[in-house]
């Protein structure tokens, strides 16, 4: 297939994924995004341009992980591209469990789409499916690619990587606290068990449950919706400071949780007063601001509370040329 464009722009949400019980499946898009640009070039040779989270750290040449989706994504559809300048503004930080490789193979797969004649070869399935194989678990890459809240799963026969969307109540505020150590995905996923006891994965499936209905039209239930017995307290030693931030926030009536593969903690906090109108009165209940002082006794120290949004847009990619947004 030929290309389409020359230079394309994107711009690819944060995500949380686990969300307490949806541990591999659930995940929501935030407000908090990287944004890069895709200049196809006509001679070999890759050059990367980055500034914000993970200048100096990431690889500037064809290791980056943006520059190996592209590839592996134009790879996919028979798509020539033989040199490429990328530019990329970070926002989202690595390493924390805000879903930045998501993020990164979600931008270089919708980026390789942008570019493309044709961008339905390369339609949300076979992105989500080309993310997922980078990835290896589709938790992040759905709500980075869709937006909002998701649901993935792999078709057992098949193994079709699939994703629903689910609602978010717009009283649902969620609010990142996030340390300045990083903990890998990799590093996490390898202290958990490799079984759990019937009675837990029973009561997981519960809360799972229980999750969705919380978050789409009963946020008064997100305390114990979000309660997980799979991977949390199994993750304690490689994250006791944001295990004991979880344990304070919760006993506050916070509905907290690991993001990710941590070390971020998500606070799933409430929306109370009245939003609109002149008179209006909009506070962000959470009783946070009192449970992180206690945890923290007033000093953050190196610790960033970033209040979010849901994103519902996911990745978006437009050409520079046209700006027709295509994907
Ligand atoms: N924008 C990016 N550009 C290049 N490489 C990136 C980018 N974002 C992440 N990476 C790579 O991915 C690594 C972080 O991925 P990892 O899966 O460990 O954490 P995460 O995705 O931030 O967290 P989580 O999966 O728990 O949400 C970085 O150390 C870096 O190597
Ligand atoms: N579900 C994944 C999310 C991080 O990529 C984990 O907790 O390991």
């Amino acid at each position: 297939m030929r290309l389409g464009a020359d230079h394309v722009r994107v711009r690819v949400p944060a995500t949380s994924a686990n969300l307490g019980p949806g541990f591999d499946a659930l995940g929501v898009a935030l407000t908090l995004h990287d944004e890069l640009e895709v200049r196809a070039l006509g001679t070999p040779g890759v050059t990367v341009e980055v500034t914000g989270e993970g200048a100096g750290e990431v690889p500037d040449d064809e290791r980056h992980l943006v520059v190996q989706a592209l590839r592996t994504a134009l790879d996919h559809v028979g798509a020539p591209l033989t040199g490429l300048h990328l530019t990329c503004r970070n926002a989202i930080p690595h390493g924390r469990g805000l879903g930045s490789s998501a993020a990164a193979v979600v931008a270089g797969i919708v980026a390789a789409r942008a570019l493309v004649a044709d961008p339905d070869a390369l339609d949300d399935d076979t992105a989500l499916a080309l993310a997922t194989a980078m990835e290896g678990h589709p938790d992040n890459a759905a709500p980075a690619l869709l937006g909002g809240a998701t649901v993935a799963w792999s078709d057992t026969g098949t193994g079709a990587v699939q994703a629903a969307r689910i609602a978010v109540h717009d009283d649902v505020v969620p609010v990142a606290v996030v340390p300045g150590t990083h903990l890998s995905t990799k590093a996490a996923r390898g202290v958990l068990p490799a079984t759990v006891p019937h009675a837990d994965a029973a009561f997981q499936a519960g809360r799972a449950a229980l999750l969705v209905e919380a978050l789409g039209r009963r946020p008064d239930l997100l305390l114990p919706a979000t309660e997980d017995r799979l991977h949390q307290q199994q993750r304690r030693a490689v994250m006791r400071d944001s295990l004991a931030l979880v344990d304070v926030l919760r006993a506050a009536g916070v509905a907290a949780v690991v993001s990710g593969a941590g070390p971020t903690v998500l606070a799933l906090a409430r929306r109370t007063g009245k939003t609109t109108g002149p008179d209006r009165v909009e506070r962000v209940s959470t009783d946070a601001d009192d449970a992180l002082t206690a945890a923290f006794g007033g000093v953050m120290g190196g610790w960033r509370i970033l209040p979010l949004a849901v994103d519902t847009e996911g990745a978006r990619a437009e050409r520079v040329s046209s700006s027709r947004p295509i994907g």
